[in-house]
């Protein structure tokens, strides 16, 4: 390609130097710019690319974006736009072919939910013989091949390259997450969305947005792009109070599809109800009733299952068949996943949740399976919106029934600072335990528990690595559990160590020995 065939695909550009210049490739990072790369350079948070543009020039780079306009001596082709962000996107779609054209694209975005509903839709999409892309937190699946994801949503570079491979790869739909900084930042400028899903909107993110109504304004982006397509489904959880506020200003559409409990609604589950091996319920749509098997548990699930098959009917499946496809939906790797056999004494469960909605929603729905007693072992993420942390503790002490607050990715903070802001949202701080060591907080909670508990990992859910001070060290919480589990009960011998702490129990019980685990926390008695 050359400069000439860019051009026309950006908005207002005036540009400078030879239009037959050869392009083979963007960046916007000037470390990776070199011969035959347009440049382009993005204001950041913390940096500014326009700086780096000498660099890149020096690096070779074939041609510089910007805002900026050229310096008279300019020694490359220039290309002055108003926004880089957008000329990126416009770039990219233009460099890889307009993939987006060929794919039929169901966008997730919420607080909480969108990995899971973005899985369960790619599910009934590939089930329903379109087949699938998926970009999400936990993994990008390019029609069948998997890659290793690095956001939640990609830049936009990144982005048109994926979705290009997935169309190689015969793809003809995607599933993918819209992260509110992806929305911010223009990363999906120029997608067409056939379905856009709202699941919720609740506290994060604080750090960067700043204010819950800009944050909501990032969300609302993803709605606006629909409404100013001729044609695109919003779908929307109308028991969401922003959600509520979204469908108020987009019913006038024609376009909105309102999913929740709700009487009336357009995607309605009832008679919901679960155990640790799934989840049934009835749904009412087009005017009809299916019976619903999925074997995701959970209330929350419930919401995210409705949205999947609202997207999936507006992307054009047969109602009734993609029903019967969520029966045989996958695990969500690290959400409510059962790390335990169905059969083990105790449960132990390894969730994502991060924000104190999360916290009281996955304890909600563990504690619906009727624990003795439940044992949350959590932590709050460093460099990010701290002041969600009280928060996360206070929906964690409401409902478990002890809570051990460690550390989940301190990255640049002190993992002592991180606990101690935490703590202030414990109204029974003494009836807690925290252990900095993530480790240490698993087998504390595994030693202890007893037949009949459950035990909730929550905060790193997939991740395989702990981020400390800028470090990425290899820790699963699942392989955690799993090692401990054997470490400490032994594979064989785990049933005899339950019957023991059945009889400890009873011996705590006598009267006799009450005073035998006085002055320490009950946790350890
Ligand atoms: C807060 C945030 O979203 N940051 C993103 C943003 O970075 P930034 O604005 O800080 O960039 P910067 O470091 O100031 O640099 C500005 C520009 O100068 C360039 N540069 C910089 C240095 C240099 O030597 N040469 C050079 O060219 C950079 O490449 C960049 O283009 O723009 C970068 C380029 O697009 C992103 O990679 C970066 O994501 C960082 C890695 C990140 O951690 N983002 C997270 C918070 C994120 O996006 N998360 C959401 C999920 C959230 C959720 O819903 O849970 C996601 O979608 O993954
Ligand atoms: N619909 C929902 N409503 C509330 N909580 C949910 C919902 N779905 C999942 N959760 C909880 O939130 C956690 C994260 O879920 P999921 O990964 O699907 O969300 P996400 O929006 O992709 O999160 P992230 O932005 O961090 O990637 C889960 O582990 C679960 O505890
Ligand atoms: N996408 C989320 C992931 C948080 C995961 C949690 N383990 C943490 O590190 O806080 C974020 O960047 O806020
Ligand atoms: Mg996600």
């Amino acid at each position: 390609m050359i400069l000439r065939d860019l051009i026309p695909h950006l908005d207002n550009p005036v540009v400078s130097g030879s239009l037959d210049t050869p392009i083979t490739g963007l960046t916007y990072d000037s470390r990776k710019a070199g011969p035959g790369i347009a440049f382009v350079a993005l204001r950041g948070r913390t940096a500014d690319g326009h700086e780096y543009i000498p660099t890149a020039i020096q690096a070779g780079a074939a041609a510089i974006i910007s805002e900026q306009a050229p310096p008279d001596d300019a020694k490359v082709p220039w290309v002055h736009v108003k926004f880089t962000r957008i000329a990126l996107a416009q770039a990219a779609a233009a460099l890889y072919g307009f993939p987006a054209e060929k794919l039929s694209i169901g966008a997730v975005t919420g607080t909480n939910g969108k990995t899971t509903s973005a899985f369960l839709l790619h599910h009934l999409l590939n089930q329903g013989q379109k087949r699938c892309g998926l970009l999400s937190t936990v993994v990008y699946d390019l029609g069948g091949q998997q890659v290793p994801s690095t956001h939640t949503t990609p830049e936009s570079l990144e982005i048109q390259h994926l979705l290009s491979q997935m169309v190689d790869n015969g793809c003809r739909a995607v599933s993918m997450e819209a992260s509110s900084h992806a929305l911010d930042q223009e990363r999906m400028h120029g997608l067409p969305i056939a379905a856009g899903i709202f699941t919720n909107l609740t506290q994060d993110h604080l750090d960067y947005h700043g204010t819950m109504e800009a944050y909501y304004a990032a969300k609302v982006r993803l709605f606006e792009t629909i409404a100013h397509q001729s044609k695109g489904s919003m779908i929307i959880n109308a028991d969401d109070a922003w959600g509520r506020k979204l469908i108020t200003r987009y019913e006038s559409t024609g376009r909105v599809v309102r999913y929740g409990y709700g009487v009336g609604y357009d995607f309605r589950a009832v008679n919901v109800r679960f155990d640790l091996t799934g989840t049934t319920f009835e749904l009412e749509a087009i005017g009809r009733t299916f019976l619903v098997r999925t074997p995701l548990i959970g209330d929350f699930n419930v919401y995210n299952s409705l949205g999947a098959l609202a997207a999936a009917h507006a992307m054009g499946l047969n109602l009734r068949e993609t029903v019967s496809h969520l029966k045989n939906a996958p695990q969500v790797p690290g959400r409510l996943e059962r790390v335990t056999e169905a059969t083990s004494k105790f449960q132990v469960f390894v969730d994502y949740a991060h924000t104190p909605d999360a916290i009281e929603n996955a304890l909600k729905t563990v504690r619906a399976l009727r624990p003795r007693r439940i044992i949350i072992v959590f932590g709050c993420g460093g460099g990010r919106d701290r002041t969600k942390r009280p928060l996360m503790a206070a929906a964690a002490e409401a409902g478990s029934d002890i809570c051990v607050l460690t550390s989940d990715n301190p990255r640049q903070d002190d993992p002592q600072v991180i606990i101690a802001d935490a703590v202030k949202g414990f109204a029974r701080p003494k009836n807690h335990v925290t252990i900095v060591d993530r480790r240490e907080a698993i087998k504390i909670a595994l030693e202890n528990a007893r037949a009949g508990d459950i035990i909730l990992v929550a905060g790193k859910g997939h991740e395989d690595y702990q981020e400390i001070q800028g470090k990425k060290y290899p820790f699963d919480d699942r392989r955690v559990v799993r090692q401990l589990m054997t470490q400490i009960h032994g594979a064989r011998d785990a049933e005899r160590a339950e019957r023991e702490r059945e009889r400890e129990a009873e011996r705590d019980q006598d009267p006799r020995n009450r005073d035998a685990g006085r002055g320490r926390p009950p946790f350890y008695r």
